[in-house]
């Protein structure tokens, strides 16, 4: 039986090709900071209220003025069809099949957008990696937003991809017929050889202007870690920011982002919303992300496992799992709506007893 997100992992891992799940489950160098990611949800202890009439609680949040059924959309994923030849097209589908919140599309799905507009699930948003070929990058978002795509999440840790040992010993290669469907002309092969190849080194701060001049959706910058960023982030007219490591397969040695995320919520200040993606595995954990200063998260690898599982009904299984525990965390917490969730929901694990004062 199946009731955690765990335990989807466990059963993704037996049925993938071994070199497939290092390259899903591996991190930059010694993968410090992909382990860090998931540890630092459990310095945390939940400060619970009792008596507070929680009743069923209310996971429904608005985003950039959209209704989500709750704080929790879907990262991006390169190449989904490695694992499920539907690839995108049932993480769509079964996305929806849980809740109405987006799922975020990468610059190298395996499926076309257009296919996946159609397919008749939630919202969609397009992460866009800025490739040195600006026209294609352009093209690429044009159709995105034909498509009724409703938002641009631009990945900004990615100059070119981290240096992942277990890729590097394993030689790893996408196998023939797995290629990213919405960039004519690329055979990706070698990941990071390909990334090298393709994706432009060099960007900076106008790069924001530029998104802006080709396309009116919400932009948001993905891989913000320091508060420094986050200010010149929103300055630039940035629309949102998602703090993240890249589940640590970036720079490795970086701070898991749960330990960046307050710094960071402090100084945006509520201008725009403060996503975070990074070891969110159960239902407390979305809730630590909330009281912590985010808005929503985004959840990463146990997608894939759900994919790996069952293809759409996979998929709806792990986020059903995560939105029960969540919602049920937050009855035994006392806490009927997510607005009800702040600093003190949480306690530092860490830290010794309260001095004084109540929250
Ligand atoms: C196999 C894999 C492929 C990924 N592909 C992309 C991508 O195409 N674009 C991107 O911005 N991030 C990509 N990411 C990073 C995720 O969007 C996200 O930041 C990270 O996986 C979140 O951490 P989690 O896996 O611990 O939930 C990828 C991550 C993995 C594991
Ligand atoms: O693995 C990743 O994190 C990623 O973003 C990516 C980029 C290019 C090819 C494959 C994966």
């Amino acid at each position: 039986m199946r009731l955690t997100l765990g335990d989807f992992a466990r059963s993704a891992r037996t049925r993938l090709d071994p070199t497939v799940w290092d390259f899903f489950a591996g991190g930059a160098g010694e993968e410090r900071t992909l382990a860090a990611n998931v540890e630092a949800f459990d310095r945390w202890w939940l400060r619970p209220l009792v008596l507070r009439g929680a009743g069923r609680p209310e996971t429904a949040t608005a985003i950039l003025g959209r209704a989500w059924d709750a704080p929790v959309a879907v990262a991006p994923l390169a190449f989904q069809t490695l694992v499920h030849p539907l690839g995108e097209l049932a993480t769509v589908r079964g996305t929806a099949a849980a809740a109405r919140v987006p799922v975020v599309i990468s610059t190298l799905a395996g499926r076309d957008i257009e296919e996946l507009a159609a397919a008749g699930g939630g919202p969609l948003w397009l992460q866009v990696y800025c490739l040195r070929d600006r026209s294609m990058t352009r093209r690429l978002i044009e159709r995105a937003e034909a498509a009724g795509f409703e938002a641009l999440v631009l990945t900004v840790d990615a100059p070119h991809l981290g240096r992942r040992l277990r890729d590097v010993r394993n030689d790893f290669r996408l196998p023939p017929g797995i290629v990213p469907a919405n960039l004519e002309g690329h055979d990706v092969g070698a990941p990071a050889a390909h990334a090298r190849a393709e994706f432009a080194p060099d960007l900076d701060w106008s790069v924001v202007d530029w998104l802006r001049s080709v396309s009116a959706l919400p932009i948001l910058l993905k891989g913000i870690l320091t508060d420094t960023d986050a200010v010149r982030a929103v300055e630039a007219g940035a629309d949102g920011v998602v703090v993240s490591n890249h589940g640590g397969r970036q720079l490795d040695g970086v701070p898991a982002t749960l330990d960046v995320l307050p710094e960071i919520a402090a100084a945006v200040a509520g201008r725009v919303p403060v996503l975070l993606d990074g070891g969110v595995r159960r239902g407390r954990d979305v809730l630590a992300a909330l009281a912590l200063g985010a808005d929503a998260v985004l959840l990463g690898r146990p997608i894939l496992h759900g994919l790996a599982v069952g293809a759409a009904q996979g998929v709806t299984d792990v986020l059903t799992i995560l939105l029960d525990d969540l919602t049920d965390a937050m009855a035994l917490a006392g806490l009927r709506t997510l607005a009800d969730i702040g600093p003190q929901t949480v306690r530092s694990v860490a830290a010794g007893p309260p001095v004084g004062g109540s929250a």
